[in-house]
């Protein structure tokens, strides 16, 4: 129970409502509590004729139409009252099903990457949609029938041991043997849910994985091996779902013997009681049955309500794995930092990725002026990207310092920074939705026409209006309707759009020709003459008017100076650029 204690706080914020259920679910079981005794009242009634003690059967037929009337009038109450009982309760367990997502969401969200690249999506899906709705069993169905069935048994006993107290004993005989049973199997069951849970996180995971690769898959005509493969794992999957039917089933056979035992305690011990006179009346049995059958579904619901209990348990400590990290990289300032102007310098900067030891930036020195256009070139996994990462902290250095206009990135107002920041990734992600959303993504405010200049200026406008439906084109997950270069070019034009003072340029026009290429660089050039641009390529022809280049060479720089400097260094840049030059000229 221990990590359902971190949902005290939802239920404390709909104390009111809960207060109310509370209420309502006692009123209704004392309401349904009356049926027993109006059917005693009324075989005690035939009893008293039958014997004599009551002279005229019209009277006997009043006072039977008399309890019947009561019946229906207390049934109708308890039938009125459990549905506002439900109106309360479950309404409650949607508030805080809600509550609890946006917290999981808004911690997915605040979480730095290092966190997305521990887990998988599938998992996050699974404890954000299946976790938080095994939890809201727990604030729901299992607080309201937790109530009404110790409501219930409160005011069936009370009744009970006023009606007949030896009997009641024996009547109960049956009750501890029958917790103590559910109690057994419940711990069966949670440890058998909690395996699930974690298999169906793995069944999602690959699901999802399966679904984002499925071009992959086809393209390596390798879809019988990943039917296959999913075929086992939810082959495993319904093995474990079989193994927890086994232990479940036992609950209703349990409940119905032991409960059957207490019908017959009540016949056998009631009669004896009755004949040797310590019971008034045949009345007071029938009274018992009804009580007996009364707590039938209270005393399985305790199994249900357990095993509910215990795999909201096993959910919530789960989302509670997550709700605890906290984020790497932390926000120093909260309050909104002044406008930057765009000078960046690293300072000897080291980096290493925690989670492989790869270290991807060796005592690194560079200085960037403000409006400066900044090329970074070099061998693949040389580290160009990590600078890119650093520079919108998406991770923190391990060593040295990376100063904008002079102050430590650190101690800028995070979000404010990266508003800043136009950084163009090397795998463009679109969302699924249309190219204007997705350009105006960069600039939630954005009008048509700062929405038509910013893919003018990534030179995208004359492909989009060239759709069909223009800007208004729906974008399959990962925007698969459009080609490699042109996703590339939408997501720079979602960069340019929000004026940053500073663009980073992943490698990001890997996908389009040269002549594009220098089309954007040079539309850029014009709209971007404040701003700083540091862009990773693997061209030279991106380099040609750069301020600055610089070559890495496994996280060290190995060469730089201007297109001209380097050249007339003959190193990589030199062979690089003559190497691009005669593959354009062939
Ligand atoms: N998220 C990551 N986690 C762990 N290691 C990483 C991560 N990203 C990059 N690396 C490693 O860090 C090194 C530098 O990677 P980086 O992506 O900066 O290189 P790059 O020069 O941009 O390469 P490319 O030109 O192929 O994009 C590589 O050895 C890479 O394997």
């Amino acid at each position: 129970m221990k990590a359902l204690l971190s949902l005290n706080k939802y239920l404390y914020k709909y104390r009111g409502r809960l207060l109310l259920g509370i209420i309502i679910t006692m009123g209704a079981r004392v309401f349904a509590v009356f049926t027993p005794q109006l059917i005693r009242n009324s075989t005690v009634a035939i009893e008293d004729y039958l014997n004599g003690d009551m002279v005229s059967i019209a009277e006997v037929r009043e006072e039977l139409l008399i309890n019947i009337g009561l019946i229906i009038g207390a049934a109708l109450a308890s039938g009125a009252l459990t549905f506002l009982m439900r109106q309360t309760f479950i309404v409650v367990s949607r508030y805080i099903e809600y509550d609890l997502k946006n917290e999981v969401y808004t911690q997915y969200q605040n979480l730095s990457l290092d966190f997305y690249k521990r887990n998988r999506t599938g998992d996050l899906m699974n404890r954000i949609s299946e976790d938080v709705s095994k939890v809201r069993m727990y604030v729901g169905p299992a607080l309201m029938y937790g109530v009404q069935t110790l409501t219930l048994f409160v005011v069936v006993i009370y009744f009970m041991i006023k009606a007949a107290p030896t009997l009641t004993l024996y009547t109960l005989i049956p009750f501890p043997i029958l917790s103590f049973a559910i109690y057994k199997l419940s711990m069966a069951i949670n440890k058998r849910s909690a395996e699930i849970q974690r298999f169906l996180s793995l069944l999602n995971t690959y699901t999802q994985e399966s679904f984002s690769g499925i071009a992959v898959i086809k393209s390596y005509g390798i879809l019988n091996r990943f039917n296959s493969d999913f075929e086992k794992l939810s082959n495993e999957s319904k093995d474990k779902n079989v193994n927890l039917v086994k232990v479940e089933a036992f609950f209703f056979p349990l409940m119905i013997l032991l409960i059957g035992f207490s019908n017959l305690f009540v016949i056998y011990f009631g009669g004896m009681q009755y004949i040797n006179g310590e019971i008034e009346s045949v009345g007071v049995i029938v009274e018992f049955l009804l009580y007996v059958n009364m707590l039938t579904w209270p005393v399985a619901s305790v199994g249900w309500i357990t095993s509910m209990v215990q795999r909201a348990e096993a959910s919530q400590e789960r989302i509670n794995e997550f709700l605890s990290e906290t984020p790497n990289i932390k926000n120093n300032s909260p309050e909104s930092s002044e406008d930057i102007l765009g000078e960046i310098e690293f300072k000897n900067v080291s980096f290493t990725y925690e989670d492989t030891n790869i270290v991807a930036l060796k005592n690194l020195s560079f200085k960037v002026k403000k409006g400066e256009t900044f090329v970074i070139m070099g061998k693949t996994g040389s580290g160009k990207s990590t600078i890119l990462e650093l520079i919108g902290r998406l991770y923190d250095v391990n060593n040295g310092e990376i100063l904008i206009d002079g102050r430590p990135i650190e101690s800028y107002n995070l979000n404010e920074l990266r508003k800043q920041l136009g950084y163009v990734p090397q795998d463009a992600f679109l969302f699924s939705s249309s190219i204007r959303d997705n350009i105006k993504f960069g600039k939630v405010n954005a009008n048509e026409e700062d929405i038509v200049e910013a893919a003018k200026n990534a030179a995208v406008h004359n492909n989009i209006i060239g759709f069909s439906k223009g800007y208004d084109t729906i974008l399959g997950e990962r925007g698969i309707t459009l080609s490699g270069g042109q996703k590339q070019r939408v997501s720079i034009a979602r960069a340019i759009i929000k004026d940053p003072k500073i663009v980073l340029f992943d490698d990001c026009l890997s996908a389009v020709d040269t002549e594009t290429e220098e089309e954007i660089f040079n539309k850029l050039d014009k709209v971007s003459n404040h701003k700083t641009s540091i862009v990773v390529s693997h061209r030279a022809s991106s380099a040609k008017n750069a301020n600055h280049i610089i070559i890495l060479d496994e996280g060290v720089i190995l060469e730089e100076g201007t297109h001209s400097e380097l050249l007339a260094y003959n190193g990589y840049y030199k062979d690089l650029y003559n190497k691009q030059l005669s593959e354009k000229e062939n």
